[in-house]
């Protein structure tokens, strides 16, 4: 009896579901000590900067990689079975990164761009430097004298939130949240075109679209959609030009790629990107450049379908990812992040970010990812 059931849930899952469920983190409970996380079989996961290794020293390729070498500044490798799928290791410096990781953690989420907090909180300013200085943001029923930089109110938050320094003793009674934990839950904020996420109120019950580890919908919500209504500054110049230049290997001669949105997402240890497709773009032809920055992460490239079963390959901090064409209709997904010294590969971005200004950033990066995914939205 306990076979079959064991049965159906197995043939419930879909590849897609498998892969996912290999490469997420999980925790050995055995153990007594520390918790350990489980030990997991890499051996098929691609490693494109390994590959390329390989082919500097002997000028070989596995079957179905391509490396075209003509098209870009450095190598970009394609796969024979996923057209329109590029993979650039290495194609950000070591300065660019360290910018992208500061710029990630200050800039971008500063209104009037959006994160995941303005669901419950509304737009918050300055949460980096908050949680450098240890304050704590307080829901304002009660005058604070110490309150700092206000937090407005809209969509649908009818209550102010400021940050206060931490330990004031009239902060007691009420509800409050230290910005260090906002800053460590900070999910994803969006660049240039805003999304319209209010459509995910119900009543006066805010449902949080969290598109990490809790997975996203198969297919995204058709009725979530780019609002041009909703303020907005242009993505940030040098981002837009470095993108431009990098979805080049995946655009006919002659056509440019106009960022106009992205998504910067923030993961930390156990966080994971449910597998989905980016369909809320008009014009699929032109790419998403995803760029990868700090801890070592898994990827998984799917097929049109959830049963195609995906290919894993490692992303790491500098590497890029182009989807243009055939490659935006594949399911694809993050199922875990590398935390630990062995994996996390940053020693490039340990060494750059050792001055004593920049401790927070290394900080943060030392036990994080970030991803930040351009698109043309029109
Ligand atoms: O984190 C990544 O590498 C992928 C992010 C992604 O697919 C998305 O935000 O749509
Ligand atoms: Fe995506």
């Amino acid at each position: 009896m306990y076979g079959s059931e064991k049965l159906t849930d197995e043939s419930e899952r879909t590849a897609f579901r498998k892969a996912e469920k290999k490469y997420k983190l999980y925790f050995d409970n055995a153990s007594k000590k520390k918790k350990q996380p489980k030990p997991v079989d890499l051996s098929e996961v691609l490693d494109f900067r390994a590959i390329l290794d390989c082919h500097m020293r002997d000028g070989e390729l596995p079957p179905a990689v391509t490396l075209l070498e003509e098209k870009f500044s450095c190598p970009v490798f394609s796969l024979e079975n996923r057209p329109d799928f590029y993979f650039i290791p290495g194609a950000l410096s070591v300065e660019e990164q360290c910018r992208l990781i500061k710029e990630s953690l200050t800039d971008f989420p500063q209104p009037p761009n959006r994160t995941n907090h303005n669901a419950i909180y509304g737009p918050i300013q300055d949460l980096f430097i908050a949680a450098k200085e240890g304050k704590v943001l307080v829901e304002n029923n009660a005058t604070i004298s110490s309150s700092e930089s206000k937090s407005d109110v809209s969509n649908g938050v009818d209550k102010e939130w400021k940050f206060s320094l931490d330990n004031v003793e009239s902060l007691r009674h009420c509800r409050s949240i230290s910005s260090s934990t906002l800053l460590r839950k900070l999910r994803w904020s969006t660049l240039g075109l805003q999304f319209d996420w209010s459509k995910f109120f119900i009543g006066r019950t805010p449902r949080i679209p969290e598109r990490l580890s809790l997975g996203i919908p198969a297919q995204r919500n058709s009725q979530r959609n780019y609002d041009v209504s909703l303020p907005h500054n242009k993505i940030p110049i040098a981002l837009c030009e470095l993108a431009k230049t990098l979805a080049k290997p995946a655009l006919p001669v002659g056509v440019e790629f106009q960022p106009e949105g992205a998504i910067v997402n923030y993961f930390g240890l156990g966080d994971t990107l449910g597998g989905h497709l980016d369909d809320m773009e008009a014009d699929w032809s032109k790419p998403i450049v995803s760029l990868s920055l700090g801890c070592k992460a898994i990827f998984l490239l799917g097929g049109k379908s959830r049963e195609d079963p995906p290919l894993a390959m490692f992303l790491r901090s500098g590497d890029v990812v182009l989807m243009a064409g055939e490659a935006r209709e594949c399911f694809h997904g993050v199922p875990r992040i590398f935390t630990d010294k062995e994996h996390a590969e940053i020693a490039h971005l340990e060494a750059h970010l050792s001055h004593e200004d920049d401790v927070s950033f290394l900080k943060y990066i030392q036990t994080s990812r970030i991803n930040i995914n351009i698109r043309q939205v029109f």
